[in-house]
C-alpha cells in the first residue's frame, strides 16, 4: 500500500505534468489515507513504512511503500508490463510482448494527435468550415490511414500477429504463419472531430488464431480467423487520447486502466478492477436523432430525463461523439452510452468494448442481444450499440423497441 503526500508544487508545472498519473493517484491515496495511517501503526510497527521522494514534472511527491510488501520495486507504481508480467497477473510472454508493441504504436499516435503538426495531415480538402462537402462521412482521413500504418507496422515487428483486421481496410492483412494471435482494430475512432482537439482513441480486440484453419488459403483464413465471435476474445483494450493518454485493458480477469506518465512513456496502472457502478445517472446518445427514433427509445430516454425510471433520480446528457471517450466516462461513472443506429461495427468496436465492459461488472447490448454472444457474418458489420452499467442496460431493454431503423446517412 502506498500514500502520496504532495510536499511542494514547483511553479514550472509542464503541460506533460498536468497529465501525470500521479496528479490522480495523489487525490485517489489521500482520501485513504487518514484511515489507512492509524491501522497501520497500530497493527504492524515491524512493517512501518519506508519515505522516499520523488519529483515529476516539477511536482515533488513524497511515497511511502511497505517494502515486505512490495511487489512494484519499492516505487509504488506499477506499469502495464509489470502488472500483466511474470511478477503480476502474467498473461503469458506471448501476449506480452504483443502488447508492448500495442503500447508503443499507441505513444505514436498519441504524439501525432497531440501533434501542432497534425492539421496539415488530418485536414481534408473536401471539407469546409466542418461541413463535409463532397465524399462520404466514413471515409479514412489522413490521421486515420497514418494510425492505421502505425499499427500494422508495430504488429508486424512484435512477431506475434497472424492476421490483422482493420476498420480502416477493406480485408484482413495476413502478417505471418505462426503469429499466435488475431488483432481487430479501429485505429482512430473519433476523427472527425480531430480539428477540434476532441478525444480521440484506438480499440483493440485479440483473438488466438484458429490452427485448425492453417491449411485453408490465405485469404480464407485470414477472413474466418478475424470473424470470430467476441466470447472467443483474450484480451481487449481502448487508448483514449484526451488530457490524459489512458490504457484500459481486460485479459479476461478485471479491466484495468493505465495512464501514460509522459515523463518516463510509461503506462501506469491507475485504475486496477475498474467496477462499473450498478446504475448511473447519465445517458449518452446524440439526441438530435429522437425524431428518427423508435417509439420505445424516445419512451426510455423522457422517463430517465424525468426521473420517472425505476432509478427515481434526474438523468443527465452526455456526448462527445467519441466513443472510446463516451464509453470511458460510463464505465467510470456509469449509466449508458448508446448509438441506437446502425453504424458502429460489431468487429472492431462493439465487440471489444462489450468484453472490457463485461469484465468492468457491465453489458454490452444491441438493444435486444448480448453483443459477445453475436456471430459476426461480415467484417465491416454495424449495429446498434449500448454499453454500461448493467441496470440501466437491463431497463433500457425492457422498452423492447430500442434500435433505430430510420438511418438515413446524416451529415455531421
Ligand atoms: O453520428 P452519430 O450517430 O452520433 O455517431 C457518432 C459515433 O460515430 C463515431 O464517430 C464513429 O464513426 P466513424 O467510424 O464514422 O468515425 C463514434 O466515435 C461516435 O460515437
Amino acid at each position: 500500500m502506498i500514500y502520496a503526500t504532495i510536499i511542494n508544487m514547483q511553479s514550472s508545472i509542464t503541460a506533460a505534468g498536468y497529465a501525470t498519473p500521479f496528479i490522480r493517484q495523489r487525490t485517489h491515496l489521500l482520501s485513504k489515507q487518514r484511515t489507512s495511517d492509524s491501522f497501520h501503526l497500530h497493527r504492524d510497527r515491524a512493517r512501518r513504512p519506508i519515505r522516499k521522494m520523488a519529483s515529476f514534472s516539477g511536482l515533488s511527491v513524497s511515497i511511502r511503500s511497505h517494502a515486505s510488501n512490495s511487489d512494484d520495486g519499492g516505487s509504488g507504481f506499477r506499469t502495464l508490463t509489470e502488472y500483466a508480467g511474470k511478477g503480476g497477473i502474467d498473461v503469458g510472454d506471448d501476449l506480452l510482448i504483443l502488447f508492448d508493441h500495442i503500447q508503443y504504436a499507441c505513444k505514436r499516435i498519441a504524439a501525432l494527435v497531440a501533434s501542432p503538426f497534425n492539421s496539415s495531415l488530418g485536414r481534408r480538402s473536401d471539407v469546409v468550415g466542418g461541413v463535409d462537402a463532397g465524399t462520404g462521412r466514413d471515409d479514412p482521413k489522413p490521421l486515420d490511414i497514418v494510425s492505421n500504418e502505425i499499427i500494422l507496422s508495430s504488429l508486424c515487428n512484435s512477431g506475434k500477429v497472424a492476421v490483422m483486421a482493420s476498420e480502416e481496410d477493406d480485408t484482413p492483412i495476413w502478417i505471418s504463419n505462426d503469429g499466435p494471435f488475431v488483432v481487430v482494430t479501429d485505429p482512430l475512432d473519433g476523427s472527425r472531430n480531430i480539428d477540434a482537439s476532441i478525444p480521440t482513441g484506438t480499440i483493440f480486440g485479440i483473438y488466438n488464431r484458429l490452427v485448425e484453419l492453417d491449411h485453408l488459403p490465405t485469404d480464407e483464413k485470414a477472413q474466418l480467423n478475424s470473424l470470430q465471435s467476441g466470447s472467443r476474445l483474450v484480451a481487449a483494450a481502448y487508448v483514449l487520447y484526451s488530457s490524459a493518454t489512458v490504457l484500459c485493458a481486460t485479459f479476461g480477469s478485471g479491466t484495468h486502466a493505465f495512464t501514460l506518465d509522459h515523463t518516463t512513456g510509461d503506462f501506469i496502472l491507475t485504475h486496477p478492477n475498474l467496477r462499473i457502478p450498478l446504475r448511473g445517472q447519465i445517458y449518452s446518445v446524440n439526441d438530435a436523432r429522437y425524431f428518427d427514433w423508435p417509439e420505445g427509445l424516445r419512451q426510455y430516454i423522457d422517463t430517465i430525463r424525468q426521473g420517472k425510471g425505476k432509478y427515481p433520480k434526474k438523468y443527465s446528457a452526455r456526448y462527445i461523439c467519441s466513443l472510446v471517450a463516451d464509453f470511458h466516462r460510463t464505465l467510470l461513472y456509469g449509466g449508458v452510452a448508446m448509438n441506437p443506429r446502425d453504424h458502429l461495427r460489431l468487429v472492431y468496436e462493439a465487440n471489444p468494448l462489450s468484453f472490457l465492459a463485461e469484465q468492468a461488472g457491465g453489458k454490452g447490448s444491441d438493444g435486444k442481444n448480448r453483443i459477445l454472444s453475436l456471430q459476426p457474418v461480415k467484417l465491416h458489420q454495424r449495429l446498434p450499440l449500448f454499453l454500461g452499467s448493467p441496470e440501466d442496460i437491463e431497463e433500457l431493454e425492457s422498452y423492447g423497441d430500442v434500435q433505430q431503423k430510420v438511418n438515413p446517412g446524416y451529415e455531421v
